[in-house]
């Protein structure tokens, strides 16, 4: 009414023509910004790529390849592989099998109206991931840890250099030794476990994959919050619901856009949030008060990061502030959110590939008997294991956890003599370069532990082209912690029990976040 009222009053005045032409002026810029956005711009790139020779697909207006690429993974998702096929890359990313024998290694595609490079080549991802032409941004990890763990995966320039040289000493091999006890103290829970569900026959079918989910959940709240591991276990149930959530928007939606509306599972993901914060709050208070009263454990990752937070020092070698509370508290929650999923898979595919290749399972079972017999494995004997290293660098080449990694241009950058404007996303692909046949051979979809027999740098034809912990300065800093709490698992799940895939196993890798077997991982196991 008010506004009719003013229209009519304007139709009335000599202004009317200013009011009207302004409004429509508006319009019309805000029209062109649109249209700049979502054609003219991405049309205006694609000729740019295509002049430099780069080959891909052609815009489409708005969604771009997004439609498509979705359909292709609904459609692959539907028909699942032979067992024991290991050949799973254009299942598990069938668009970017297509643009690859379509396009070469180094294609381009549309996320959307944001034109996207993916890189296939190993020198050219080493080179992107050690920063060689310059520094990119990781707009998506951004946007995902907002409601997780805006920690420092998710920060860019000093406030990423100076987290990371808090976190780094944490992580270190001297530190781990430390957690050892908390590593074997979860996975003989999970033995026990599994041990008293056995039938009388000493025999019982499962999906190993939640209890294996359980195991890394727990290994993370016992090694980063020590004797307040309880009150830790209950912030891993809730992470562990904010990644279902926020995993069923993504299978859903494809994007996990959808998370910012007010929607009933977005309100219970925001109260997730609020509830994780303040348990942390409380159990970082509380070691904060104690350590100031001279009373410090500093054989839990919360310990040594707040020790080293305390110890922080610039580049110059002068204290200088290092983080704070809500800091601390985000690193907490990013050790759930990047290493709970991320070895929980790994542990996953591993007892899945096992039990595809027995004479593998056997062997490695007797180098854990030969070094531990039934006692708990040792720091030491862990790092003398040759043959379940091997295993596990096998599994982590045909089933990296984390399938791509993403950057994106914030200015004009040379890459591999294409010159990338600003806000071009940059994609690798893991999985891809461990899958293929010119960098491993004939033989790259075989299970052979025994390319890894003289290390990772011999696996490969000539080429350093292994990548499951991404590469340069922000290579995974839980590699070690990982590597550990897996060979400790499995050597301990070895000495217990033989297995392998029970009739209702599905062989359907599908990744949601992480590669993941897209219907659980049924085996079956029995007591030796
Ligand atoms: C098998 C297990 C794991 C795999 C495959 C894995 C994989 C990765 C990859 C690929 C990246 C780099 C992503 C990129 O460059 O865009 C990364 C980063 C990271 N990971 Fe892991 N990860 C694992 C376990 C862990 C564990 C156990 C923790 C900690 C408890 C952890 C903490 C982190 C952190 C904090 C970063 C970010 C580093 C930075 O940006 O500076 N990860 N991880």
């Amino acid at each position: 009414m008010a506004l009719g009222a003013l229209f009519s009053a304007a139709a009335s005045t000599p202004w009317s023509f200013l009011v009207y032409g302004l409004l429509g002026g508006l319009l019309l810029w805000q029209a062109g910004r649109l249209l700049e956005l979502l054609w003219w711009r991405p049309r205006r790139l694609e000729r740019e790529l295509r002049a430099q020779g780069l080959r891909g697909t052609s815009y489409r207006f708005l969604t771009g390849d997004l439609k498509e690429s979705f359909r292709m993974n609904k459609e692959a998702g539907s028909k699942p592989l032979p067992l024991r096929c290991h050949d799973i890359a254009a299942h598990v990313a069938p668009f970017v099998h297509n643009a690859i024998r379509e396009h070469g290694k180094l294609s381009f595609s549309w996320f959307g109206p944001i034109p996207k490079v993916t890189i296939n080549d190993p020198d050219l991802a080493r080179d992107v991931l050690s920063n060689k032409f310059g520094h990119f941004e990781k707009p998506q990890f951004r946007a995902l840890s907002k409601l997780f763990a805006e920690g420092v995966a998710s920060h860019e320039g000093e406030k990423w250099v100076k987290h990371r040289r808090i976190l780094n000493p944490a992580f270190h091999l001297e530190k781990l030794k430390l957690m050892l006890p908390a590593f074997s103290a979860c996975c003989e829970e999970l033995v026990v476990r599994w041990t008293q569900s056995l039938g009388s026959n000493g025999v019982m079918e499962l999906d190993v994959a939640p209890d294996l989910q359980t195991l890394t959940g727990d290994v993370i709240s016992r090694t980063a919050f020590g004797s307040s591991y309880l009150e830790g276990r209950r912030i891993f149930e809730l992470q562990s619901e904010q990644i279902e959530r926020l995993m069923s928007i993504i299978q859903k939606f494809g994007i996990p856009g959808y998370m910012y509306l007010p929607t009933k599972n977005n309100r219970r993901m925001r109260q997730i949030r609020t509830e994780v914060n303040s348990i942390l709050r409380g159990m970082i208070s509380k070691r904060i008060e104690a350590i100031k009263e001279g009373d410090s454990t500093k054989d839990d990752l919360l310990g040594l990061l707040l020790e080293s937070n305390i110890r922080h020092t610039n580049e110059n070698g002068e204290s200088s502030m290092g983080m704070t509370i809500d800091d601390v508290i985000e690193e907490c929650k990013l050790f759930y959110f990047a290493g709970m999923e991320t070895t929980s898979v790994l542990l996953t595919w591993t007892m899945v590939v096992l039990s595809m290749h027995p004479e593998w399972q056997d062997r490695a079972r007797e180098e854990v008997l030969g070094l531990f017999g039934k006692s708990k494995p040792g720091y030491d004997g862990l790092s003398h294991l040759k043959i379940v290293t091997m295993i596990l660098y096998e599994v982590l080449r045909l089933y990296p956890p984390a399938t791509v990694f993403s950057r994106k241009t914030y200015k004009k950058m040379e890459i591999g003599g294409v010159t990338l404007p600003a806000g071009v996303m940059v994609e690798l692909s893991a999985l891809f370069i461990h899958h293929d046949p010119d960098i491993w051979g004939s033989d790259v979809h075989d299970f052979r532990p025994e390319r890894f027999a003289e290390g990772i740098s011999k696996a490969s034809k000539d080429k350093l082209a292994f990548f499951p912990f991404g590469w340069g300065p922000r290579i995974c800093i839980g590699q070690n912690f990982a590597l550990l709490e897996a060979k400790m698992a499995m050597s301990m799940i070895l000495q217990s029990f033989e297995f392998e895939l029970a009739p209702t196993y599905t062989h359907a890798p599908h990744p949601v976040m992480m590669l993941r077997p897209m219907h659980g991982a049924h085996i079956k196991l029995r007591a030796i």
